[in-house]
């Protein structure tokens, strides 16, 4: 549907920002702080830690103690020189005056800032996560209800099949083995690359692809991308995943069951009437 251009605004970008091998300030070591690390450590961030040793929560410690990408400083925060060569600032501390002269110096630096709770110095908003392996998916309420969010996460996260992440892995490694054996970038090979790509994942359920392995990948490729057809699961070597819908037999003779003994009761029923009319 095409968006309605007059009225178009009032969100906000969302992205999937790529932060491998970025430099990351986190300002603060509290409960807050260590889902912030969590979130940057996922996207393989390099990261700089700056807090007092003493208000450590126990998972800030395990990141300290086991991720060789996170530097430490046991301290509070020394002003610009902690700016220096950062590309995102995370600030997550019990006290609003640093938080907000934080916020001032990244903006004055142009360096995008977080101020966990303070939504006029955030450049961005954190949201409620889900993840599996390669999927991700982000709940956000644009600030307007943080604990709307992460119900909606929880009911989204039902909706999710079990080999979902597992499924778009495989897809990912059969993507890059179609790239190499019909390399190119756009043209008709990438037009035919894509057609083949949108009629696989089509027409293979989620559970057939999760269960895709280097041979099958490899057949796929053979009897499919060669020659123009996506094969069937068992053609390539897999096991089809089982019907959702029940087979009609198992279906109809309950139902030829259930309709006949509802049949013999109302037969039954009018029977006793019609003998307690003539009895009467
Ligand atoms: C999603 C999540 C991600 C995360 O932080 O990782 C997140 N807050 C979470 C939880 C949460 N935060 C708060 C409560 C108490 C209940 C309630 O108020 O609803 C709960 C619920 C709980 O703790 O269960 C209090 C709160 N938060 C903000 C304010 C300030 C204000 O609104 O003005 C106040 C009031 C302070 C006060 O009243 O004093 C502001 C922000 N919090 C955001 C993110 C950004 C907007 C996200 C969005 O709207 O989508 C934004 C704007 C900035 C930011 O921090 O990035 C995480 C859930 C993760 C999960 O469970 O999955
Ligand atoms: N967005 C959210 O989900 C959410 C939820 C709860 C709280 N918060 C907010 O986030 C902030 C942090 O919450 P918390 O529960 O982690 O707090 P906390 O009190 O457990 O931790 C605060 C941390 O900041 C450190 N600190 C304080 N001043 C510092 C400074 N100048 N330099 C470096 N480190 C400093 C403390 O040593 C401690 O490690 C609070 O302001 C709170 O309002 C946000």
């Amino acid at each position: 549907m095409a968006p309605e251009t007059k009225t178009l605004g009032g969100g906000s970008l969302l992205i999937a920002w790529q932060l491998k091998d970025k430099r990351v300030l986190v300002v603060g070591g509290g409960a807050v702080a260590s889902g912030r690390l969590e979130s940057v450590l996922v996207a393989d961030a390099l990261v700089t830690l700056i807090a007092p040793f003493q208000g450590l929560h126990p998972l800030t410690k395990q990141f300290i103690d086991t991720c060789p990408r996170v530097t430490y400083h046991d301290r509070v925060f020394g002003g610009p020189q902690d700016l220096a060569d950062v590309d995102m600032v995370l600030t997550a501390i019990d006290d609003v005056e640093t938080s907000e002269q934080i916020c001032a110096m990244c903006r004055t630096l142009r360096i995008p800032v977080n101020v966990a709770d303070i939504p006029p110095s955030c450049d961005f908003y954190f949201g409620s996560q889900i993840r599996d392996g390669p999927l991700q998916v982000m709940i956000s309420t644009n600030g307007q209800s943080p604990k709307l969010a992460n119900i909606i996460r929880k009911r989204i996260e039902e909706c999710i099949p079990d080999q979902a992440g597992e499924a778009i892995e495989k897809v990912g490694k059969l993507r890059t083995k179609l790239r190499e054996r019909a390399p190119g970038i756009g043209g008709d090979v990438g037009k035919r690359r894509m057609r083949w790509m949108i009629d696989v994942c089509t027409a293979w359920e989620m559970e057939e692809l999760a269960l895709l392995d280097d041979e099958m990948m490899g057949k796929l490729l053979e009897s499919g991308w060669e020659k123009g057809r996506v094969p069937r699961v068992d053609e390539v070597g897999g096991k089809p995943k089982q019907s959702r819908t029940p087979a009609p037999t198992s279906c109809t003779l309950p139902m030829l069951l259930g309709f006949l003994a509802g049949g013999s009761c109302l037969a039954l029923i009018f029977w006793s009437r019609t003998k307690s009319v003539v009895w009467a």
